[in-house]
């Protein structure tokens, strides 16, 4: 009885114990499932957020990178470095504007002037002029760059205006006559306008177009000229003519001072790519090794000056008290074939050179006499035709690898005249 009942209790004590141990087994188990299941849904968790951490780090790398580029720009533009400037007291210091200075010879003028120490603006319209030419400048507190064209009024503070706004290449003024002819007229009452407003002095660059085909050789200043008023350059020769007219209108009627250069065939480096006139066609042709295109038999001639030469000139002649009208230019003459020969010889090239039709109204003859600007201005050309033709083969070989490498190679313009609407009236 006694063995029996304490074999029941026993058993009893096992079934709890057992019992109690499945419960704890159950646990057990119940508790690594949730275990595991929070340990995954940590990892995967874990794994979203690093993915999107990495998506919103490469999102910021993206909207940051341009901003640091611009910060590196910044940085750059502060501690550029400019063309070393003499300092100039407030009363030597002049506040100059030259139109067109963003062109061919006026960003030669600025360099200049800027680095002479005055304050120069720079006016353009960007027709011809690029502000690449005179880029180096901006940012300096000496210097201004305003994009206005000169047919509209400008009201600012000067003392001296070089006027030089207006395209000087055949192919660029006759493309569109009518606002070649708006510029010098209007553009040079405007600029005139200005000069009787505020006092300053204005230099005028007038040109050897005034003789047109000329029928005296060489060309002084006493000579009138022989232009044809209606033919395909009446829109510049007429223009610079009637410029020259207004300078003295406003001289005498309302003292204004006034400087008349008469600018002769000037080459060198900053000529446009595009420019038409022959210096740097037959340059540029002869670097890519295309024919050199002489217009008419070549027999025609012209005398070069470089572009340093023709600076000075014009700044000689502005500070002078010279206000009748003085030729500025090389009288070394040349027939254009001589011409092509040179500038095939001093490249190095194998171009063959191809007779085209003649221009219209094309001067045969020119050659400046500057007995003038030698006995006035104390001025005369110093750099020699092949050392300047040198300078500006070395700047259009540098231009055609920088086009190269922008992939674009622009070819030089033939001198016609452009068919159909023109734009910039
Ligand atoms: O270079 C300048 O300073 C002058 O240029 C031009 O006068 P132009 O003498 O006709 O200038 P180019 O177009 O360079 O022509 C010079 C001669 O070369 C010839 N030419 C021009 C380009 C060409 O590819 N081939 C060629 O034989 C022309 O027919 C012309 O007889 C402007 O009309 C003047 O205002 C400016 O002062």
């Amino acid at each position: 009885m006694v063995s029996k009942a304490l074999l029941r209790l026993v058993s009893a004590v096992n079934r709890r114990r057992m019992k109690l141990l499945l419960g704890i087994a159950l646990l057990a188990y119940v508790a690594s499932v949730w275990g595991n299941f929070v340990n995954m849904s940590f990892l995967l968790n874990r794994s979203i957020q690093e993915n999107s951490e990495l998506k919103i780090e490469s999102r910021i790398e993206e909207i940051v990178e341009p901003l640091r580029e611009k910060i590196r720009d910044l940085e750059k533009s502060f501690t550029q470095k400019y063309p070393p400037v003499k300092f100039l007291s407030e009363k030597d210091r002049k506040r100059i504007l030259i139109t067109g200075g963003a062109g061919f010879v006026g960003s030669h003028l600025t360099d200049k002037l800027m680095m002479d120490g005055h304050e120069v603006t720079v006016v353009d319209n960007f027709f011809t002029g690029r502000k690449r030419n005179v880029e180096h400048w901006i940012g300096h507190e000496n210097f201004e760059l305003i994009n206005h064209d000169v047919v509209e009024p400008l009201y600012i503070e000067v003392d001296q205006i070089y006027h030089l706004a207006s395209p000087a290449s055949p192919p660029n003024y006759m493309y569109n006559p009518i606002k070649t002819l708006k510029t010098n007229t209007i553009g040079t009452l405007n600029m005139l306008g200005l000069a009787k407003r505020v006092g300053a002095r204005l230099l005028l660059a007038s040109t050897s177009e005034v003789y047109g085909d000329p029928e005296v050789h060489p060309q002084s200043e006493d000579y009138w000229g022989h232009v044809n008023p209606i033919g395909p350059r009446a829109c510049y020769d007429e223009g610079k003519r009637v410029a020259e007219t207004m300078c003295y209108a406003y001289m005498k009627q309302e003292g204004v001072e006034v400087r008349v250069a008469r600018i002769f065939n000037t080459f060198g480096p900053r000529m446009h790519m595009n420019d038409g006139r022959v210096v740097s066609n037959f340059i540029l042709q002869a670097l890519q090794g295309e024919p050199l295109t002489v217009y008419g038999s070549g027999s025609q001639t012209r005398a070069f000056q470089y572009v340093s030469d023709l600076v000075n000139g014009l700044v000689a002649l502005m500070n002078s008290n010279v206000s009748s009208p003085v030729n500025l230019g090389n009288p070394e003459e040349h027939t254009i074939l001589e011409f092509a020969q040179l500038i095939k010889n001093l490249v190095g090239s194998g171009s063959e050179i191809q007779f085209l039709s003649e221009a219209q109204d094309d001067p045969q003859k020119r050659k400046p006499d500057i007995k003038k600007a030698k006995l006035m201005l104390g001025w005369e050309p110093v750099v020699p035709l092949e050392e300047g033709l040198n300078k500006a083969i070395h700047y259009f070989r540098k231009e055609l690898e920088y086009q190269a490498n922008n992939q674009y190679i622009p070819k030089p313009k033939p001198a016609r005249i452009k068919k159909g609407r023109t734009r910039h009236n």
